[in-house]
């Protein structure tokens, strides 16, 4: 979900891994030179999810990498099977209070700017949850977990599974 952790808890993973860290919603602005919000508002949000799906496929085939994805693209079954066929999907769990005292300061995300927000945040969760889940690993985030330590837990959980390790050669 927006909030987790997935850009801040990515780059410490790559750099504990010593491998590049990239990041879908970034590569998604470079190459439309334009924000997410600006996309969002001016090509609609179907527009972003097909450009979120044709950069995730080129990413998942370069060299490894720790990859992060948009909130929303493990939503589609075309972007998990992607993913699943040449890497280990995360999943950082994190309760709404904890998402929400991360993403409130912030103005940029695009489907937060509604009404009321906090009760977005809350809607997005509870309809998402159960395609995170899908995920080969999940890790929850607690106010308590730096962001180091939440990159040290990753690699716990990786560790602990053979059969998932096995498919990025261990
Ligand atoms: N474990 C943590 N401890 C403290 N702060 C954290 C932790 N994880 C993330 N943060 C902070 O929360 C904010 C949101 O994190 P981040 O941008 O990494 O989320 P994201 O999952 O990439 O969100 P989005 O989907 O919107 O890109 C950042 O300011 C980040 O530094
Ligand atoms: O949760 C989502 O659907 C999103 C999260 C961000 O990473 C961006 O990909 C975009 O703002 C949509
Ligand atoms: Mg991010």
């Amino acid at each position: 979900m927006m909030g987790a952790g997935k850009t801040a808890v990515g780059t410490q993973l790559a750099r504990i891994l010593h491998v590049p860290f990239l990041d879908s919603d970034e590569e998604i602005e470079r190459a439309a030179q334009r924000t997410i919000a600006e996309i969002f508002e001016r090509d609609g949000e179907p527009f972003f999810r097909a450009r979120e799906s044709e950069v995730l496929a080129r990413l998942v085939q370069g060299p490894p990498c720790v990859l992060s994805t948009g909130g929303g693209a493990f939503l589609s079954e075309q972007n998990r099977r992607v993913i699943s066929e040449s890497g280990v999907s995360v999943w950082l769990s994190a309760s709404v209070d904890l998402l929400w005292n991360r993403v409130r300061h912030k103005t940029t995300r695009p489907l937060l700017r509604t009404p009321n927000p906090r009760e977005t945040l809350r809607e997005l969760c509870e309809k998402r949850t159960p395609f995170y889940r899908q995920a080969d690993l999940s890790v929850e985030s607690e106010p308590s977990i730096s962001i180091e330590q939440m990159a040290e837990k990753v690699i716990e959980a990786l560790v602990t599974r053979p059969d998932v390790l096995e498919r990025i050669g261990g």
